[in-house]
């Protein structure tokens, strides 16, 4: 590791091991749940950009847990450019969400039937040039959100990472059209030194004449219009009590911590 960079090995990192979660990203999936209640009431939920699969794992487990959904109900479709470790009850998909033919494959999986989560937790490889980075940030978010239009559910949500970057208004006012309530979310695992939040749309309501299209089509974020917009509520996600993911903890804050390199799905 270089001087330079961050140890990425910090106490959400260690929890995850612990917790026998593939990433640390699976708490701020957890810390959102926790402030909005994501999955009461739903069975059909995507993940893209999932790789390696701990937000797949969250939902497995809190979709096993509602009481009124069958097994029968459930479908989780995960997508990502790089193949994933199998998880059980979880179907893959290896495809880029930027690409028609990956937009197909996820409604072919969906047999007919709405999602009613997406999710999309899709980040570039930095580069670290601040507007290129929002940038690609920004065309993810929108193959993401081009994909929840063409299978979420009327009323349906939406939760994606976003870069909070000079055009993050334009996007969440484009967002804005097509959902009820737009939020972003910034769970505790998040580190306060990075510019990543998520939004959060709610109740799925597209326009009456919008026709949604596989077409995935890269909109040039700077040449949307920005209409007027209510202001967008911004929440911190996560106990204030929680751990901070920008302090370094002792190892025996995770009690008796003993590394264990996961392998195997689960
Ligand atoms: C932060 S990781 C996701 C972590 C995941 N939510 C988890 O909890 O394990 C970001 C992922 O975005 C994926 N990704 C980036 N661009 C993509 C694209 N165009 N299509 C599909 N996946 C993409 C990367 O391959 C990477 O696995």
């Amino acid at each position: 590791m270089g001087k330079s960079s961050r140890d990425k090995r910090d106490v959400y990192y260690r929890f995850a091991k612990e917790g026998r979660f593939r990433a640390r990203s699976a708490y701020k999936l957890m810390q959102i749940d926790e402030e909005f209640d994501l999955f009461t009431g739903i069975s059909r939920v995507v993940d893209l950009c999932a790789a390696p699969g701990s937000w797949s794992q969250v939902v497995a487990q809190r979709l096993a847990s509602e009481k009124d959904v069958t097994d029968r109900d459930v479908k989780i479709v995960a997508v990502d450019l790089q193949a994933m470790a199998p998880l059980q009850g979880v179907e893959q998909i290896q495809g880029d969400i930027t690409k028609k033919e990956t937009s197909e494959a996820i409604i072919e999986h969906l047999e007919g039937k709405f999602a009613h989560l997406v999710l999309c937790d899709g980040a570039p490889d930095v580069t670290g040039l601040p507007d290129f980075d929002e940038y690609i940030q920004a065309q993810l978010l929108l193959a993401a959100f081009n994909i929840a239009t063409n299978v979420l559910s009327p009323g349906g949500t939406f939760l994606a990472k976003l870069f909070c970057g000079k055009d993050v208004m334009t996007l969440l006012s484009h967002l804005q059209r097509f959902f009820k309530q737009v939020i972003v979310a910034k769970p505790r695992t998040s580190r306060n030194s990075s510019i990543e939040s998520f939004a959060l749309c709610k109740t799925y309501c597209p326009l009456s004449q919008y026709m949604p299209n596989v077409n995935t089509t890269v909109l040039p974020v700077a040449g949307l219009s920005v209409p007027d917009h209510p202001p967008v509520p911004f929440k911190a996600c996560g106990s204030e009590m929680g751990y901070d993911s920008d302090t370094n903890y002792p190892l025996q804050v995770c009690g008796n911590y003993e590394h264990r390199d996961w392998s195997g799905s689960g």
